[in-house]
């Protein structure tokens, strides 16, 4: 059974179709990148399958449940956590302060809480260098690196990671690459969106492809790459493995 089974997902906003039959699934531990231009409905996938954007049909089954119309409180408790696009850290309050606050439904249970941070500090050492310091002053890869520790508060087995490159420089993507691979290396499935190609096609087992709403190609990250409708979409021509 997979870890997470998206059947025939179909979404709007407002009048306007955003998905249309979009199905697609993830094994435990495994990392699938969901790949699509500006617009083609990526987020609204991820926002549909942690609870915070209802479709209009379809099912989304996460180990074993449907949670298709859950509390998204419920999701995360169930080991699905979605860390937004955006990058939106608490400024004013320390690295500490916002990670403890990625483990607010289990806030009462202190230790619990003091173990994840540490494992979250193994995870990601700069992260524990700075835990005294406001989220604010942290450079835009370390605080990409929060708000994922934030997302990894919550203990998933699925982090669903909207555009976690967007706006990095190339030394801070290699970090978040090795990251990445370093947070799957524990348990942890990824549902990695992502425009930057060349990151998905280094991390993902497989790619699932968004155009306009529909899923136009999905299979192993190898055969995805060779399809010659990929070369063109990312680069006019050419499979982007050669
Ligand atoms: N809150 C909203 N209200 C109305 N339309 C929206 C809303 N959010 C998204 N849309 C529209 O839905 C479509 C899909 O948006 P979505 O954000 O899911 O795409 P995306 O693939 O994540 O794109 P991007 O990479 O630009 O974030 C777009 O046409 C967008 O304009």
């Amino acid at each position: 059974m997979a870890l997470l089974d998206v059947r025939g997902l179909c979404a709007r906003h407002g009048a306007v179709p955003v998905l249309d039959d979009v199905s697609f699934h993830i094994e435990r531990g495994e990392i699938v990148a969901l790949l699509g231009g500006n617009g083609a409905g990526k987020s609204t996938v991820a926002r549909a399958v942690s609870g915070l954007h209802r479709p209009s049909s379809g099912e989304v089954m996460f180990d074993g449940r449907d949670i298709t119309r859950a509390d998204p409180r419920r999701i995360v408790q169930g080991g699905l956590s979605h860390v937004p696009d955006g990058r939106r850290v608490f400024p004013s309050l320390t690295v500490e302060e916002n990670l403890t606050l990625g483990a607010y439904l289990d806030g009462r249970r202190k230790n619990v809480v003091a173990q994840r941070r540490e494992a979250v500090y193994r995870t990601f050492p700069r992260l524990a260098e700075r835990r005294a310091q406001r989220a604010g002053s942290l450079s835009g890869g370390e605080q990409q690196m929060l708000v994922i520790g934030r997302g990894l508060m919550s203990d998933p087995s699925l982090l669903v990671l909207d555009e976690p490159s967007a706006g990095l420089a190339p030394a801070s993507i290699a970090a978040l690459a090795e990251d990445i691979a370093a947070i799957r290396a524990a348990g942890t499935a990824v549902l990695l969106i992502e425009q930057h190609l060349q990151l998905a096609l280094r991390l993902a087992d497989r790619l699932v492809v968004l155009q306009e709403g529909h899923v136009i190609l999905s299979g192993s990250t190898a055969a995805v790459a060779a399809d010659p409708r990929i070369g063109r979409m990312y680069f006019g021509d050419g499979n982007p493995l050669k």
